[in-house]
């Protein structure tokens, strides 16, 4: 039935005030105001359709994005949107882009590298795209050892240039968003080489292709590496392959806040720590924790309006069946991912905070809380990447058949979702560096140096001194069980940040009621999950774990009755979400069967190939047709 709300019912069952929740998960009244004025004008916008990706080949999807970036950009400029709704278009307009890293790496990069200078002159060019950059780090050989990076840049004092050239088949470029069809500048990453000395990777400016027919400059090969994961999904990128053949760039194009090289070829380091070269990475890594809640909640609205649409089993008396979502085994799966894309969204929160108050220090030349920040950036980025790309797949199942179907949204948003948990940081790779960053810590306890800000507890756990000595003979043997560690203080960040958000004042009727009700789950069903840990190391008895597991039930069934209202609160347009399963009214079958009939294999009764190969095989002319 058209125009009827499936999930009325449901909708009247709800405790709490969901505008007033939606202004929360939107961050401010502000926030919320501009997100849906922004998700309505991109859903209600034929140039925005995204429907029909799946079915186009990748030269079709590639075009395609091209046109959507333009049009985006023109749209951006028309209604004079400011960045906040800019950034918000590109997010709503929901499709993998070059522009993705030109706004996301490229201009960051150039704003943390760059002296005053360098951003009065490449700044304004990258803001009104007249150039489009990508983040040329990661080579054939090497991605996650960034010192192991074999391009060379080398000081030519006689012309005052840098020689950039790829030494080895190994040192080609590979994998830049944006590199392979469309980036105009690059910030390559290089080893730098003044007077026969190697100083390290450095970044530099390089212009790859020409501004007036877009053919590379002489010295560059480069192109697209191929397709990925998924049909449609991530492959709107090109993702791209770049070797240098000894391209001379002017002095200046080295990114030099952190060091410099003189006219003369001396190389200077400034008063700033080395790790600055990195700081586009802790950019990058805290927006990647923002971003994860926004892509979980969207499995998790799919998977919960569907599951309180279909019905199996249970019929009493000729009555209707039960909806999945009343059995406790899809509950116990369902709730604490729903609690995980709240928990997710607050943690995010909190480091965006973080991140604007480490960047404010950085330009006072306070690199005090730069460790401890790189820590939360990488070892968030790793925790909720993970349980993202999982709690995505999860949902799939939990939409049993219809979730493998790409109408429902899931298959594409896991394709293009799961490299999240390998770029910007492999996520082993990261929680590694948050296990040496606690030990690290642990080293550091009993001397003067005291630990403070999230690693102030660590005064509390005094055995850790016990341990100290075994764990400085054998990090990389005990690596496995380090990341184990890593993993569990980045839980506990996200437990915390959720407590203290519930410290604060929350308006709506029953609105705070709902977010305890969620921090709950989180925190009970991670304490379930490790039950195990929790017991062998003595901090629970078993009859705590048994109290855990009852009231974990009895949270679920206060929170089944706002399942529907809880979702809604993200405010996705059915255009955002991008599923049938998922859409609004839950008029979910004849969306279904409607959506089957205009596949590409649909438009004719007798397929093509019949002739050739279906009918020499009833026929039994398959041994003399020729295949
Ligand atoms: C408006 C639009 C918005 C859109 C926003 C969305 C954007 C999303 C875009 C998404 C598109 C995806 C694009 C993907 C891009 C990429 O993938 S770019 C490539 C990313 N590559 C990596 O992440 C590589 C991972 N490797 C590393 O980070 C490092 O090499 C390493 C693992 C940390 C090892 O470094 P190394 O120097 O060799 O070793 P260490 O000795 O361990 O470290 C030295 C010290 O430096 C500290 N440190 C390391 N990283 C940082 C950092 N980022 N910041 C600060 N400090 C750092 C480290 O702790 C060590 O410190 P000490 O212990 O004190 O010595
Ligand atoms: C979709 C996508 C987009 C990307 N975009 C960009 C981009 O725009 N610009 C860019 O520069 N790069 C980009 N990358 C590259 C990305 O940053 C790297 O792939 C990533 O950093 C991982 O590095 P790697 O491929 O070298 O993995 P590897 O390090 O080779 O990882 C392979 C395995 O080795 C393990 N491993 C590695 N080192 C250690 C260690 N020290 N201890 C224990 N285990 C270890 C890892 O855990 C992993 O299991 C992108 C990648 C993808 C998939």
């Amino acid at each position: 039935m058209e125009g009827v709300d499936h999930l009325a019912h449901e909708r009247n069952k709800s405790e709490f005030d969901v505008d007033a929740m939606k202004i929360v998960w939107a961050g401010s009244p502000h926030a919320f105001v501009v997100s849906d004025r922004i998700s309505k004008l991109v859903a209600s916008d034929p140039g925005f359709r995204k429907d029909n990706r799946s079915t186009l080949s990748r030269k079709e999807l590639f075009k395609n994005t091209l046109r959507k970036a333009a049009y985006a950009w023109k749209t951006i400029i028309d209604l004079h949107l400011s960045e906040e709704e800019a950034a918000k278009l590109r997010f709503y307009v929901d499709e993998p882009a070059f522009t993705d890293v030109h706004w996301g790496m490229f201009i960051p990069a150039i704003k943390g590298q760059g002296t005053e200078e360098q951003q009065q002159k490449w700044l304004p060019l990258a803001y009104k795209m007249q150039i489009i950059g990508c983040y040329a780090q990661t080579e054939l050989g090497h991605g996650s050892n960034v010192q192991g990076l074999e391009t060379t840049a080398t000081f030519d004092p006689q012309t005052d240039e840098f020689i950039i050239h790829s030494p080895t088949l190994t040192s080609s470029k590979w994998w830049p968003g944006g590199l392979g069809k469309v980036a105009t500048h690059a910030i390559a990453y290089a080893l730098l080489i003044v007077g026969g000395r190697e100083q390290g990777v450095h970044g530099f400016i390089v212009q790859l292709r020409s501004l007036e027919d877009h053919s590379p400059l002489p010295g560059m090969t480069v192109g697209d590496i191929g397709m990925k994961f998924g049909n449609g999904a991530y492959n709107a990128m090109d993702n791209g392959v770049l070797r240098f053949d000894h391209v001379r760039i002017p002095r200046n194009q080295m990114l030099m806040r952190v060091s410099q090289v003189t006219c003369e070829g001396k190389y200077k380091q400034s008063d700033v720590p080395r790790q600055l070269v990195y700081g586009a990475m802790l950019y990058v890594r805290q927006t990647i924790v923002a971003d994860a809640s926004c892509a979980l909640s969207r499995a998790v609205c799919i998977a919960t309006r569907y599951s309180a649409v279909r019905r199996q089993f249970g019929s009493q008396n000729g009555g209707p069946e039960t909806q999945v979502i009343d059995y406790k085994t899809q509950q116990s799966r369902l709730f604490p991912l729903l609690a995980s894309a709240y928990a997710f969204r607050f943690v995010g929160e909190w480091l965006k905070w973080l991140y604007a108050d480490v960047t404010q220090r950085l330009q006072a030349n306070d690199f005090s809380t730069l460790p401890e920040a790189h820590a939360c950036t990488a070892g968030l980025k790793s925790l909720t990447t993970t349980a993202t790309a999982d709690g995505i797949e999860e949902c799939r199942k939990l939409c049993g058949g219809h979730g493998y179907l790409c109408s429902s949204g899931l298959p594409e948003l896991f394709a293009v979702y799961v490299p999240a948990c390998t770029y910007e940081g492999e996520n082993t790779v990261l929680l590694l560096q948050v296990a040496r960053f606690l030990m690290k810590t642990v080293s550091q306890l009993g001397s003067s140096k005291k630990p403070v800000g999230t690693i102030a507890y660590m005064t509390r756990v005094e055995h850790l001194m016990q341990c100290r000595c075994g764990v400085q003979r054998g990090f990389a043997e005990l690596s496995a069980d380090l990341v184990e560690a890593a993993v569990a203080h980045c839980q506990l960040l996200v437990v915390s940040k959720f407590i203290e958000k519930l410290q604060q004042e929350i308006p709506g009727k029953g609105v705070k009621q709902q977010l305890e009700v969620l921090c709950n789950i989180y925190a009970l069903f991670l304490l379930h999950k490790h039950q195990g840990d929790f017991l062998s190391t003595g901090c629970i008895t078993p009859k705590h774990a048994a109290l855990a597991n009852d009231e974990l039930r009895s949270l679920y069934s206060q929170v089944r009755p706002n399942a529907i209202a809880l979702v809604d609160a993200f405010n996705y347009t059915d255009h955002y979400l991008g599923s049938i399963l998922g859409c609004y009214d839950g008029n979910v079958y004849p969306k279904l069967y409607e959506a089957a009939w205009k596949d590409p294999l649909n438009e004719s009764v007798v397929p093509d190939g019949y002739h050739q190969y279906i009918r020499p095989l009833l026929k039994q002319e398959i041994r003399t047709a020729r295949l």
